[in-house]
């Protein structure tokens, strides 16, 4: 493991930022922290990298108690959503510049740097001012600058937060093949679980200064530890009093099958390729989104009369696992 953080507690006044967070983070690996605005993300990863202090616990970095070092003494790198740059320095000093504060010989830096830029894919950029670079620029500037030491562990808080849907998302691929490419145990803050799903190899969730759970994407998103991880990692509605995927649910027309609810088409929405149906029974709304063709070949329409029950695959699925 490479970072084990254990019984961590935090508080600002009487309000608990952290409540006894224990969590491994394996080497090598990309982790996300996944959760909503104010579950104590941000705390978390500023205590690991020495910025802020726990009030009790301990972080252990690579094998060494790292609670009581200051951030420069603990070979983290960071990178954060407003990045500060060296305004009047070039891309290519501001990347080399932890190098130089460590005085290490200018030909090893020029070398450094010029694989960082194409790392980052920045190199015709090296000679401009970071005032001349877009957002998403800036940001791969941050990381090349945060990786020129050759951090243990990278830490990224929200690294992409500032930017708009598309670069963020272009940015989010680029970090998972630089990821493939240099392995560096990263850790990144998201409140977005597309983002925490497409890139992270394991995902903590954390809510109210608790880790609700922690798992790979996959296990995280079919077989959630409680209702909060399900709502938070996807599309959820209720059939019956089970909390299910709308994807996870088929209509019939024909006789009910057992557990199936029934009521009536009340709304039919097309979103991109898939078909939202909204049921309605007696005493609440069943949302099930299906395939085009899967819609088409049940010819339904408002009003008519279905059966909702969950896909017979997935309850061979639920009775495997239980
Ligand atoms: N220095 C501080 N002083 C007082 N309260 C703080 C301080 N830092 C954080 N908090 C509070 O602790 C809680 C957790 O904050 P934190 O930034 O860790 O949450 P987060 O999950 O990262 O959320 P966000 O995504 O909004 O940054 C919040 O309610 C915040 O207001």
């Amino acid at each position: 493991m490479s970072i084990e953080i254990s019984h961590v507690s935090k508080r600002f006044g009487s309000f608990v930022a952290l409540d006894d967070v224990s969590v491994s983070i394996p080497t090598g690996q990309l982790t996300a922290l996944l959760g909503p605005s104010g579950g104590g993300k941000s705390t978390l990863l500023r205590i690991i990298a020495g910025l802020e202090r726990a009030d009790t616990g301990r972080v252990r970095i690579e094998g060494v108690d790292a609670t009581d070092l200051p951030p420069r003494k603990r070979n983290v790198g960071f990178v954060f959503q407003h990045y500060a740059a060296f305004k009047h320095m070039s891309v290519r000093r501001n990347v080399a510049f932890g190098l130089e504060i460590r005085h290490r010989p200018k030909a090893e830096i020029r070398e450094r740097v010029d694989e960082l830029l194409r790392l980052v894919h920045l190199e015709q950029f090296g000679d401009r001012l970071p005032a001349q670079l877009s957002g998403g620029q800036r940001q791969r500037m941050a990381l090349a600058r945060a990786l020129a030491v050759e951090p243990t562990v990278l830490l990224l808080d929200e690294p992409f937060g500032a930017l708009d849907a598309k670069v963020r998302k272009e940015l989010r691929d680029w970090l998972r093949r630089l990821h493939d490419e240099v392995h560096v145990t990263t850790v990144f803050v998201t409140h977005d679980q597309e983002e925490a799903l497409e890139v992270a190899d394991e995902i903590v969730v954390v809510n109210e200064g608790r880790v609700e759970q922690i798992g790979t994407p996959d296990e995280l998103y079919d077989t959630p530890a409680n209702d909060f991880v399900m709502r938070f990692l996807g599309p959820v509605t209720q059939l019956g009093d089970r909390l299910v995927r709308p994807h996870d649910l088929v209509i019939g027309t024909g006789d009910a099958e057992p557990g199936a609810v029934t009521g009536r088409v009340t709304r039919v929405t097309r979103i991109g390729f898939e078909i939202r149906v909204e049921v309605t029974t007696e005493d609440q709304v069943v949302v099930v989104t299906l395939t085009r063709t899967r819609f088409r070949a049940l010819d339904v329409r408002e009003g008519s009369t279905v059966h909702v029950a969950l896909a017979p695959e997935v309850v061979a699925e639920t009775v495997e696992a239980a």
